[in-house]
């Protein structure tokens, strides 16, 4: 059902469009030669002030649209424009103080007839997509321990599955499956600790050792963490996650060890800052590979994992790419997880020279690493800030130019690490940042890039003034559409990203994911605009000095000239 609901492109009826993880639709009626003509056909808002992620879903003529907390949900007929029916569940909003990154929701799921939403406060819902009547609702977290959510729930075959946030707060993360028809768990597979609990098997899971794919071997996790920091060691999974019927996996990422303070975690940390390749069906673990071991940086490595069939070093290839948060894009084989390319996608990187390919770890700088450095010193002039070249802002895959679309951030930082003593259910941060623009570059805090992931370089880049913390979108009409925190809503030439054919102010910086869907012969394109997000927080919660904001208020600090609060859902289409 939901196979052949995506196969439709007059659907959007998954968050990426599909379940690669690719955002392309192969609608064309907007292209390049009329998307200047576009115009506002409709607009709808949510209610509710904060960072308005990911995107609605369209199946069937009706739109399912979410809010952040309070999770509010909304199915609108698109005949009649009638809200058929709402949803806003009860949470507590002593969550609110526990979500570190404003309180967003990155959108719901849509399978067989019915629509899931991870709430905040960890309860994963499911509710008849016509009525709006709940049919079951499962808990997949302890709140009161920091583990809330923000992800979206994502449904492969007759599963969904959910991952956790918390990553600051000490949270031991994991992966999680639900049967979409009577909630119950399936499996969970945590991101540390022994074996059986990561589904791990030491003989037949591999990793990327010497040049080669081999088994992991025995205690992988358990090995490289001191005593029981695992425990409280993070490795939360608060992204988006891709499914290849032909491997029957999924694949997704893995955040930063806990705490930011490395000094108290030696070691590398496995298996946080990791992309995980996982058999849908049992959660068993088929490969991992850690891009980031013993971070001292919080990049965290749950960043989308597109899948798309593309040349590799002139070799076709069943391909994932990865854009992390530490400045690497990462080009691996999806059906073995063999390391083929890791390159900068970023100019400005300065922690590492580069990615040894036959150990798959990057080469740190030692002036930039925190740990040595230690506690109590500031680190300055560290690129990428810790939220990344790229954070969670969806890439796109346009498979006519075979090229990836990357929203990406151009953001420094200085860090300096603390001892931190955890206490549960209160922050475990263990670090004080500041962040700024990257120096000597165009002056803004945004790139919007072109890149071969085949070759590991950047075909074509667009700055921006400020971060792009939107999710992009490649349709066959030959456009590349993406949001910009002051709140334009843009399409560029996938051909040419430099030439920008379409711009509109929305009436919120935009950090949602660009979406298109066809009704009555006629396509449109829409997006979320509400400031918020990592970047937004100062504005979100009303933050101020510089160092607030976990270290972001600072480098944000202009786009009070710009922009201010508020949810709603701008939707284009052409003129009759
Ligand atoms: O470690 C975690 O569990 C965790 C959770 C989240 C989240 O759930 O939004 C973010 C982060 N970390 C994070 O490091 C980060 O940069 C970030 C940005 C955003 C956002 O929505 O803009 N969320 C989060």
């Amino acid at each position: 059902d939901l196979e052949s609901k995506i196969a439709n492109p007059k659907n959007w009826a998954a968050q990426a469009g599909d379940m690669f993880n690719q955002r392309y639709s192969k609608l064309n009626q907007i292209n390049t030669s009329n998307v200047g003509k576009l115009q506002v056909a409709w607009t709808f808002s949510t209610g509710v002030l904060r960072g308005h992620e990911g995107s609605p879903l369209v199946v069937d003529g009706m739109m399912y649209l979410h809010s952040p907390f309070p999770n509010k949900v909304f199915a609108i007929n698109l005949d009649t424009q009638k809200i058929v029916w709402k949803h806003e569940p009860k949470q507590d909003p002593a969550v609110i103080p526990q979500m570190c990154c404003d309180t967003v929701n990155r959108g719901l799921a849509y399978a067989e007839g019915k629509i899931f939403l991870q709430q905040a406060d960890s309860n994963l819902v499911a509710m008849d997509a016509k009525t709006g009547k709940v049919l079951w609702t499962a808990k997949n977290g302890d709140p009161k321990l920091g583990a809330v959510n923000t992800n979206a729930p994502h449904v492969f075959k007759d599963k969904v599955i959910t991952g956790i946030s918390g990553g600051e707060w000490g949270v031991r993360g994991y992966l999680a499956a639900y049967d979409i028809n009577t909630g119950k768990q399936v499996w969970k597979g945590y991101s540390t600790g022994p074996d059986a609990e990561m589904l791990i098997d030491p003989n037949k899971t591999t990793t990327w050792i010497d040049g080669k794919v081999q088994p992991v071997g025995k205690d992988s996790s358990l090995k490289t963490w001191q005593g029981d920091q695992w425990k409280i060691g993070g490795g939360t999974t608060w992204g988006w996650y891709s499914y290849d019927k032909a491997t029957n996996s999924v694949y997704y990422g893995t955040g930063n060890p806990s705490t930011w303070n490395p000094s108290q975690r030696p070691g590398d940390n496995k298996w946080s800052m990791s992309i995980w390749s996982r058999d849908v069906d049992t959660g068993k673990v088929n490969w991992v590979y850690q891009m980031t071991p013993f971070d001292e940086w919080d990049f965290d490595g749950i960043n989308e994992m597109i899948l798309a069939d593309i040349d590799v070093k002139g070799k076709p290839t069943k391909a994932l790419v990865h854009f992390d948060r530490n400045g690497f894009a990462y080009t691996l084989d999806r059906t073995n997880g063999a390391l083929l390319v890791a390159e900068k996608y970023d100019p400005k990187v300065n922690w590492a020279t580069h990615v040894d390919m036959k150990t798959g770890r990057p080469q740190v700088v030692s002036k930039y690493s925190t740990a040595q450095n230690g506690p109590d010193v500031n680190t300055k002039g560290v690129c990428p800030a810790a939220l990344g070249s790229k954070d969670q802002q969806p890439a796109s895959f346009d498979p006519n130019t075979k090229l990836f679309y990357v929203p990406t951030n151009h953001v420094c930082m200085d860090y300096e690490p603390f001892k931190v003593e955890y206490v549960a259910g209160q922050p475990y941060v263990g670090a004080t940042l500041s962040m700024f623009p990257a120096p000597g570059s165009h002056g803004g805090m945004g790139n919007y890039i072109a890149w071969d992931a085949g070759k590991g370089k950047i075909v074509q880049s667009k700055p921006e003034k400020f971060s792009v913390w939107s999710g992009a979108l490649n349709t066959a009409g030959g456009l590349s559409c993406y949001g910009t925190l002051e709140g334009f809503f843009k399409c560029v030439d996938a051909k040419d990203i430099t030439k920008e054919l379409y711009k509109f102010r929305t009436p919120s910086g935009i950090i949602g994911n660009v979406f298109t869907y066809e009704h009555k012969g006629k396509q449109y394109m829409g997006v979320f605009s509400g400031i918020g997000g990592w970047a937004g927080i100062g504005m979100a919660a009303g933050l101020e000095k510089d160092t607030d904001g976990l270290g972001a208020v600072g480098g944000y600090k202009e786009l009070g000239q710009y922009t201010d609060l508020g949810g709603s859902l701008t939707i284009f289409a052409l003129p009759n």
